[in-house]
Protein backbone atom coordinates (compact mmCIF):
# COMPACT_ATOMS: atom_id res chain seq x y z
CA UNK A 1 0.00 0.00 0.00
CA UNK A 2 1.21 3.35 -1.25
CA UNK A 3 2.26 5.44 1.93
CA UNK A 4 2.17 8.82 0.29
CA UNK A 5 -0.73 11.23 -1.14
CA UNK A 6 -1.84 10.42 -4.82
CA UNK A 7 -3.00 13.12 -7.02
CA UNK A 8 -4.91 12.84 -9.86
CA UNK A 9 -3.69 15.57 -13.00
CA UNK A 10 -5.33 16.02 -16.08
CA UNK A 11 -7.12 18.09 -18.63
CA UNK A 12 -11.31 18.87 -17.91
CA UNK A 13 -12.85 15.47 -18.78
CA UNK A 14 -10.66 13.19 -18.39
CA UNK A 15 -12.28 11.91 -14.91
CA UNK A 16 -9.99 12.65 -12.28
CA UNK A 17 -12.87 13.43 -10.36
CA UNK A 18 -15.16 10.22 -10.92
CA UNK A 19 -12.05 8.07 -10.93
CA UNK A 20 -10.32 9.55 -7.82
CA UNK A 21 -13.68 8.87 -5.55
CA UNK A 22 -13.93 5.58 -7.16
CA UNK A 23 -9.81 4.99 -6.61
CA UNK A 24 -10.01 6.59 -2.66
CA UNK A 25 -12.38 4.17 -1.93
CA UNK A 26 -10.81 0.77 -3.53
CA UNK A 27 -7.82 2.40 -1.65
CA UNK A 28 -9.42 2.69 1.65
CA UNK A 29 -7.92 6.46 1.58
CA UNK A 30 -9.48 9.66 1.81
CA UNK A 31 -10.65 11.54 -1.04
CA UNK A 32 -9.79 15.61 -1.68
CA UNK A 33 -11.20 17.52 -4.77
CA UNK A 34 -9.37 20.24 -5.02
CA UNK A 35 -11.84 22.09 -6.99
CA UNK A 36 -14.94 21.12 -4.50
CA UNK A 37 -12.43 22.43 -1.35
CA UNK A 38 -12.32 26.19 -2.87
CA UNK A 39 -16.14 25.93 -4.00
CA UNK A 40 -16.67 24.73 -0.06
CA UNK A 41 -13.99 28.08 1.52
CA UNK A 42 -14.55 30.53 -0.76
CA UNK A 43 -18.59 29.84 -0.38
CA UNK A 44 -19.03 30.42 -4.49
CA UNK A 45 -19.04 28.40 -7.53
CA UNK A 46 -16.17 28.28 -9.96
CA UNK A 47 -18.17 30.67 -12.77
CA UNK A 48 -19.02 33.23 -10.10
CA UNK A 49 -15.29 33.45 -8.90
CA UNK A 50 -14.07 33.57 -12.66
CA UNK A 51 -16.38 36.13 -13.32
CA UNK A 52 -15.60 38.52 -10.42
CA UNK A 53 -11.96 37.79 -9.47
CA UNK A 54 -10.76 36.38 -13.02
CA UNK A 55 -8.73 33.53 -13.70
CA UNK A 56 -5.85 34.66 -11.60
CA UNK A 57 -8.02 35.25 -8.54
CA UNK A 58 -9.19 31.86 -8.89
CA UNK A 59 -5.24 30.46 -9.44
CA UNK A 60 -4.24 32.31 -6.53
CA UNK A 61 -6.81 30.18 -4.23
CA UNK A 62 -6.20 26.82 -6.39
CA UNK A 63 -2.39 27.12 -5.21
CA UNK A 64 -3.31 27.78 -1.61
CA UNK A 65 -5.94 25.08 -1.43
CA UNK A 66 -2.99 22.52 -2.93
CA UNK A 67 -0.10 23.30 -0.23
CA UNK A 68 -2.96 22.53 2.15
CA UNK A 69 -3.89 19.22 0.50
CA UNK A 70 -0.24 18.34 0.56
CA UNK A 71 -0.39 18.08 4.77
CA UNK A 72 -2.35 15.97 6.54
CA UNK A 73 -3.21 12.74 5.82
CA UNK A 74 -2.03 10.34 3.37
CA UNK A 75 -5.11 10.70 0.56
CA UNK A 76 -6.45 10.57 -3.23
CA UNK A 77 -6.70 13.83 -4.63
CA UNK A 78 -8.50 15.07 -7.50
CA UNK A 79 -6.90 18.43 -9.14
CA UNK A 80 -8.56 21.12 -11.31
CA UNK A 81 -7.21 20.28 -15.24
CA UNK A 82 -5.06 24.07 -14.84
CA UNK A 83 -3.05 23.08 -11.27
CA UNK A 84 0.02 22.46 -13.64
CA UNK A 85 0.41 25.77 -14.84
CA UNK A 86 2.41 27.21 -12.10
CA UNK A 87 5.67 26.23 -11.27
CA UNK A 88 4.98 26.01 -7.41
CA UNK A 89 1.91 23.93 -7.57
CA UNK A 90 4.12 21.82 -9.96
CA UNK A 91 7.35 21.52 -7.17
CA UNK A 92 4.42 20.40 -4.43
CA UNK A 93 2.69 17.92 -6.45
CA UNK A 94 6.58 16.47 -7.48
CA UNK A 95 7.24 16.30 -3.66
CA UNK A 96 4.91 15.37 -2.09
CA UNK A 97 2.65 12.53 -4.32
CA UNK A 98 2.38 10.12 -6.61
CA UNK A 99 1.79 11.80 -9.72
CA UNK A 100 -1.07 10.31 -11.82
CA UNK A 101 -1.57 11.68 -15.37
CA UNK A 102 -5.38 10.53 -16.42
CA UNK A 103 -5.08 11.15 -20.70
CA UNK A 104 -8.03 11.18 -22.99
CA UNK A 105 -8.47 12.09 -26.13
CA UNK A 106 -9.88 15.30 -27.70
CA UNK A 107 -13.19 13.75 -28.74
CA UNK A 108 -13.84 12.14 -25.32
CA UNK A 109 -12.75 15.16 -23.35
CA UNK A 110 -15.24 17.21 -25.49
CA UNK A 111 -18.21 15.06 -25.18
CA UNK A 112 -17.89 14.57 -21.51
CA UNK A 113 -17.47 18.03 -20.95
CA UNK A 114 -20.39 19.30 -23.17
CA UNK A 115 -23.08 17.79 -20.51
CA UNK A 116 -22.85 21.04 -18.15
CA UNK A 117 -21.72 24.39 -18.23
CA UNK A 118 -19.54 24.78 -14.82
CA UNK A 119 -15.98 25.00 -16.29
CA UNK A 120 -15.52 29.00 -17.37
CA UNK A 121 -12.62 27.74 -19.68
CA UNK A 122 -14.79 26.17 -22.34
CA UNK A 123 -17.92 28.56 -22.45
CA UNK A 124 -16.59 29.30 -26.08
CA UNK A 125 -18.15 29.11 -29.51
CA UNK A 126 -15.98 26.63 -30.41
CA UNK A 127 -14.67 24.42 -27.27
CA UNK A 128 -12.89 21.83 -29.21
CA UNK A 129 -10.16 24.57 -30.73
CA UNK A 130 -10.10 25.56 -27.48
CA UNK A 131 -9.59 21.78 -25.63
CA UNK A 132 -6.66 21.29 -28.35
CA UNK A 133 -5.02 24.36 -27.19
CA UNK A 134 -5.16 23.89 -23.76
CA UNK A 135 -3.99 20.10 -24.26
CA UNK A 136 -1.18 21.11 -26.08
CA UNK A 137 -0.27 23.73 -23.80
CA UNK A 138 -0.17 21.58 -20.80
CA UNK A 139 0.31 17.61 -21.91
CA UNK A 140 3.68 18.64 -21.38
CA UNK A 141 3.29 19.91 -17.95
CA UNK A 142 1.11 17.15 -16.98
CA UNK A 143 4.30 14.36 -17.95
CA UNK A 144 6.96 16.67 -16.23
CA UNK A 145 4.73 15.84 -13.19
CA UNK A 146 3.38 12.96 -13.24
CA UNK A 147 4.99 9.14 -11.95
CA UNK A 148 2.16 7.42 -13.85
CA UNK A 149 0.32 7.69 -17.04
CA UNK A 150 -3.16 6.16 -17.69
CA UNK A 151 -5.13 6.46 -20.88
CA UNK A 152 -9.13 6.27 -19.77
CA UNK A 153 -10.49 6.61 -23.45
CA UNK A 154 -11.19 2.83 -23.38
CA UNK A 155 -12.64 2.16 -19.97
CA UNK A 156 -15.12 2.91 -17.98
CA UNK A 157 -14.48 5.07 -14.60
CA UNK A 158 -14.59 2.25 -12.62
CA UNK A 159 -12.59 -0.15 -14.99
CA UNK A 160 -9.53 2.95 -14.74
CA UNK A 161 -9.93 3.19 -11.12
CA UNK A 162 -9.15 -0.54 -10.83
CA UNK A 163 -6.24 0.47 -13.18
CA UNK A 164 -4.48 2.96 -11.19
CA UNK A 165 -5.10 1.16 -7.93
CA UNK A 166 -3.35 -1.94 -9.59
CA UNK A 167 -0.42 0.15 -10.30
CA UNK A 168 0.20 1.79 -7.17
CA UNK A 169 -0.76 -0.23 -4.66
CA UNK A 170 -0.41 -3.97 -6.59
CA UNK A 171 -2.11 -7.04 -5.04
CA UNK A 172 -4.45 -4.04 -3.07
CA UNK A 173 -7.37 -4.31 -4.68
CA UNK A 174 -10.79 -6.50 -4.60
CA UNK A 175 -11.04 -7.16 -8.09
N1 LIG B 1 -13.56 6.79 -18.27
C1 LIG B 1 -14.69 7.45 -18.47
N2 LIG B 1 -15.58 6.98 -19.37
C2 LIG B 1 -16.72 7.65 -19.61
N3 LIG B 1 -17.11 8.79 -18.98
C3 LIG B 1 -16.27 9.28 -18.06
C4 LIG B 1 -15.02 8.65 -17.77
N4 LIG B 1 -14.40 9.39 -16.82
C5 LIG B 1 -15.23 10.43 -16.55
N5 LIG B 1 -16.35 10.36 -17.28
C6 LIG B 1 -17.48 11.31 -17.25
O1 LIG B 1 -16.98 12.55 -17.74
C7 LIG B 1 -17.54 13.64 -17.02
C8 LIG B 1 -16.42 14.51 -16.51
O2 LIG B 1 -15.65 13.80 -15.57
P1 LIG B 1 -14.93 14.50 -14.32
O3 LIG B 1 -15.78 15.59 -13.80
O4 LIG B 1 -14.54 13.40 -13.38
O5 LIG B 1 -13.65 15.13 -15.01
P2 LIG B 1 -12.49 15.96 -14.35
O6 LIG B 1 -11.22 15.43 -14.90
O7 LIG B 1 -12.62 15.97 -12.87
O8 LIG B 1 -12.72 17.43 -14.95
P3 LIG B 1 -12.39 18.89 -14.30
O9 LIG B 1 -10.92 19.15 -14.54
O10 LIG B 1 -13.23 19.84 -15.07
O11 LIG B 1 -12.73 18.84 -12.85
C9 LIG B 1 -18.41 13.03 -15.92
O12 LIG B 1 -19.76 13.09 -16.35
C10 LIG B 1 -17.94 11.59 -15.83
O13 LIG B 1 -18.99 10.72 -15.47
O1 LIG C 1 -8.52 23.21 -16.78
C1 LIG C 1 -8.75 24.21 -16.06
O2 LIG C 1 -8.09 25.25 -16.13
C2 LIG C 1 -9.85 24.12 -15.08
C3 LIG C 1 -10.33 22.89 -14.75
C4 LIG C 1 -11.35 22.67 -13.72
O3 LIG C 1 -11.02 21.51 -12.97
C5 LIG C 1 -11.47 23.88 -12.79
O4 LIG C 1 -10.35 23.94 -11.94
C6 LIG C 1 -11.60 25.15 -13.58
O5 LIG C 1 -12.77 25.09 -14.36
C7 LIG C 1 -10.37 25.38 -14.49
MG1 LIG D 1 -12.84 17.48 -11.46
Amino acid sequence: MTNRSIFLVGPMGAGKSTIGKLLAAELKLPFADSDKVLEDRTGADIPWIFDVEGEAGFRRRESEVLRDLCTGPTRVVATGGGIVLSPENRRQLRKNGLVIYLQASVDQLLERTSKNANRPLLQVADPRSRIIELVEERDPLYREVSDIVVDTDYCTPRQAALMVAERVAPGATGQ
